[in-house]
């Protein structure tokens, strides 16, 4: 066999799938020295004029790169939505000064939820007021029964990712259930793993006039607080599920009394979920700070819903709260779009000669020259030594 052929059967020994066989040693210590000397010569005469320039760059990405037109900049194939569009104008960060300025010109501030980078940034670049890491993620996000599995860990993995999608929005952290009931320095010591490791700028808690002296005591370290009264998701077996509160004249006096004391205790606004209406419109009324409602009404300073419950990310037939507005059917759009990827998979419509790499017509020439070489040589070999 002839030198060069033996070559190209070393170096094309390397594309031969697993458990194929392999007639000669793809390694070049295989061969005496000459042939070591000659394999290094030629490979990286076949690299040359790429690699040895951009040695770690494949020719795909050297040729599309040199083709862009200047003004066009390429997003990572890591994180797809990271370059934000030229077109969107720079928003200012949202500050608690902001937050305070639309609360004093009565401008409805605008919450929602977030549990990933494509969420917050989508939240982020349509303009929300906040951004919640709502421990609802456990539900929606990783598939829990309900909002008391999911650990302070996995909060914090979220908010992350959140912080990182969503650089403008004010981003508050929902403390899960277990993290913060037991004493005021178990919330401070878990409010500030939320500040520090989940890159959040306030957190969110449960409780009104029993977590008042907890709230103030994450306030004085310097954490902006979200008060959350009424229905409080993570007490739903002591409220018997998921029921809305403040419904007798008693039970309204009770959110009242709530919302006074963790405004008392320093709390920068307050959640009030399913609330009658009427409860809610008198509570922001009587208190100094902005209520964020959520199944309380329009006479709130501001509303929170869960992203992928307004934006119709969920499957038919689930069970919405009344309160929830579907304002999109995502689930729709996701499922046509698998669908119709999935036929044509399966027809082989995809993928088209658009989404395919050009080759220059010299090297496609000379690799069919290269490779009925390689073919002829598998042949002869096959036929002089069947059983290797
Ligand atoms: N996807 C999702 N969206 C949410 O809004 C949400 C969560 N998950 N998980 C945590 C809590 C739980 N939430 C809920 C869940 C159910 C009802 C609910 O069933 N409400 C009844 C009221 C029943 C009554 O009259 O007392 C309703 O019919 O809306 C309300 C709030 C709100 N939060
Ligand atoms: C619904 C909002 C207020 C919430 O607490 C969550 O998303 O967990």
């Amino acid at each position: 066999m002839e030198a060069s052929t033996r070559m190209l059967l070393s170096r094309a020994g390397r594309l031969v799938p697993r458990g194929q066989p392999i007639l000669f040693s793809s390694s070049p210590s295989a061969c005496n020295d000459t042939s070591a000397k000659q394999y290094r010569h030629n490979h990286s005469l076949a690299l040359a004029g790429q690699a040895s320039r951009r040695p770690y760059l494949p020719q795909s990405s050297t040729s599309t790169r040199s083709i862009q037109p200047d003004t066009h900049s390429r997003a990572s194939s890591h994180s797809p939505m990271a370059p934000s569009s030229p077109t969107t104008p720079p928003r200012k960060k949202v500050t608690l000064h902001t937050i305070d300025a639309l609360y004093r010109r009565n401008e409805p501030i605008t919450m929602i939820t977030a549990h990933d980078f494509p969420s917050a940034h989508v939240a982020d670049q349509n303009g929300m007021d906040m951004v919640l890491v709502g421990d609802s993620l456990a539900m929606v996000a990783l598939g829990m029964e309900d909002t008391s599995a999911v650990l302070e860990e996995e909060m914090l993995l979220h908010c992350r990712s959140v912080a990182r999608g969503a650089p403008t929005a004010f981003l508050v952290g929902d403390l899960p259930m277990g993290s913060y009931e037991i004493s005021p320095a178990q919330a401070l010591t878990t409010a500030i793993r939320f500040i520090k490791h989940g890159r959040m700028h306030a957190v969110k808690l449960e409780g009104g006039a029993a977590m008042a002296p907890t709230v103030a005591a994450v306030v004085r370290a310097g954490i902006p607080v979200l008060a959350h009264v009424g229905l409080t998701p993570q007490r739903q077996n002591a409220l018997g599920g998921f029921r809305v509160q403040g419904r007798t004249a008693a039970a309204a006096l009770q959110v009242l009394a709530d919302a006074r004391a963790v405004e008392a205790a320093g709390a920068f606004a307050v959640v009030l979920e399913a609330v009658p209406a009427e409860v809610a419109a008198y509570v922001t009324r009587r208190i100094g700070i902005p209520t964020i409602g959520i199944g309380a009404g329009a006479g709130c300073s501001g509303q929170v819903l869960v992203q992928v419950d307004m934006s119709g990310n969920f499957p038919p037939g689930r069970f919405l709260p009344k309160f929830v507005k579907k304002y999109g059917d995502v689930w729709g759009e996701a499922s046509r779009a698998i669908a119709q990827y999935r036929d044509e998979v399966k027809s082989r419509a995809y993928p088209a000669k658009e989404h395919t790499y050009p080759m220059k017509k010299e090297e496609v020439e000379e690799f069919e020259r290269l490779t009925a070489l390689l073919d002829d040589a598998e042949a002869k070999a096959e036929r002089e030594f069947p059983e290797s």
